[in-house]
């Protein structure tokens, strides 16, 4: 048996993996981990009936249980400390938290290879979303002129999304940096051309009724090209945690994108 514990169980992300590490055979919940919770079991909440402790401070977890795999979905604050907890204490992350940047990731990454221990921080794990970046990334080798438009629910903390990041990231892999539209364009009103990454414009939509959706839109002489990805429910995120809580056991590296697991 796995044994998992998810940190940030009472948010969206976090309440939807603790249901399914509850629900994956292989896998055990061995705790939860929330500083907002008020219960002490999660039976406490009427939605679930396993006596599984609820820790509000990470330190907690150590002193009560053995754990394999962290899984984290909490906020952007947090997400490196907590990483680095799990790290230190010779457990696997399995990091959905975005909001981490480059130098974050590079440190957590040489603490992994210190410790010998595989993990992932993954930006998406939907594999549709993998799908988009990897195209996306493919589509810039002729198409160099392009522009993120990523679309989220109204309660996100961080701008641009850990998706939009990445994409971009890719993107540049393949075509390097790019000036992009007039070079004397001026804007009228601030941030009207979005954020800028390496010559590409990278714009982010927070509306209610939204889940998480990003188009990659690349134009050319005559033509263009839009590479969209929906994720209309978080199950779609799903497939892609309980696979990386199966494939960090058998790694002794952590690493960024759910792509290097696949
Ligand atoms: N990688 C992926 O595929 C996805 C990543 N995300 C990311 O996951 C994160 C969480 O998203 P949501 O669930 O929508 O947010 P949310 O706001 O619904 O939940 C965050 C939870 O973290 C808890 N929290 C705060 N500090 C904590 C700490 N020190 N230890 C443990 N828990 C703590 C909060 O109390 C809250 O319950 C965000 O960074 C988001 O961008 C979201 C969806 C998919
Ligand atoms: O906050 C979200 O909801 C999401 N966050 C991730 C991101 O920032 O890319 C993944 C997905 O887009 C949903």
């Amino acid at each position: 048996m796995i044994k998992i514990i998810v940190a940030g169980f009472k948010g969206k992300m976090g309440s939807t993996a603790t249901k399914m590490v509850l629900d994956t055979p292989g896998f055990e919940l061995v705790g939860v981990l929330d500083p907002h919770a008020d219960e002490s079991n999660l039976n406490e909440l009427s939605e679930y009936t396993e006596d599984i402790p609820v820790f509000h401070r990470k330190e907690d977890v150590l002193a009560e249980t053995s754990v394999d795999v962290w899984i984290d979905f909490t906020i952007p604050e947090v997400a490196y400390e907590n990483t680095r907890f799990a790290l230190e204490n010779s457990i696997r992350p399995v990091v959905g938290t975005t909001g981490l940047d480059e130098e974050d990731v590079k440190e957590l990454q040489r603490l992994a290879d210190q410790k010998r221990i595989g993990g992932l921080i993954a930006p998406n794990f939907a594999i549709g979303a993998i799908l988009m970046m990897q195209f996306a990334a493919q589509a810039a080798k002729y198409f160099p002129d392009v522009e993120i438009i990523e679309l989220h629910h109204d309660n996100k903390l961080d701008a641009p999304s850990g998706t939009a990041i990445k994409t971009a990231e890719m993107i540049v892999e393949e075509r390097g940096a790019h000036q992009q539209g007039h070079p004397d364009e001026k804007e009228s009103l601030a941030g009207a051309r979005g954020a800028d990454y390496q010559g590409m414009k990278i714009h982010s939509v927070r509306l209610p009724g939204l889940v998480a959706h990003q188009q990659v839109q690349f134009g050319s002489t005559g033509e263009g090209l839009t590479i969209r990805h929906d994720s209309y429910d978080r199950s779609s995120f799903m497939t892609g945690v309980a696979l990386a809580c199966t494939k960090v056991m058998e790694n002794e590296q952590l690493v960024y994108g759910l792509e290097n697991l696949l």
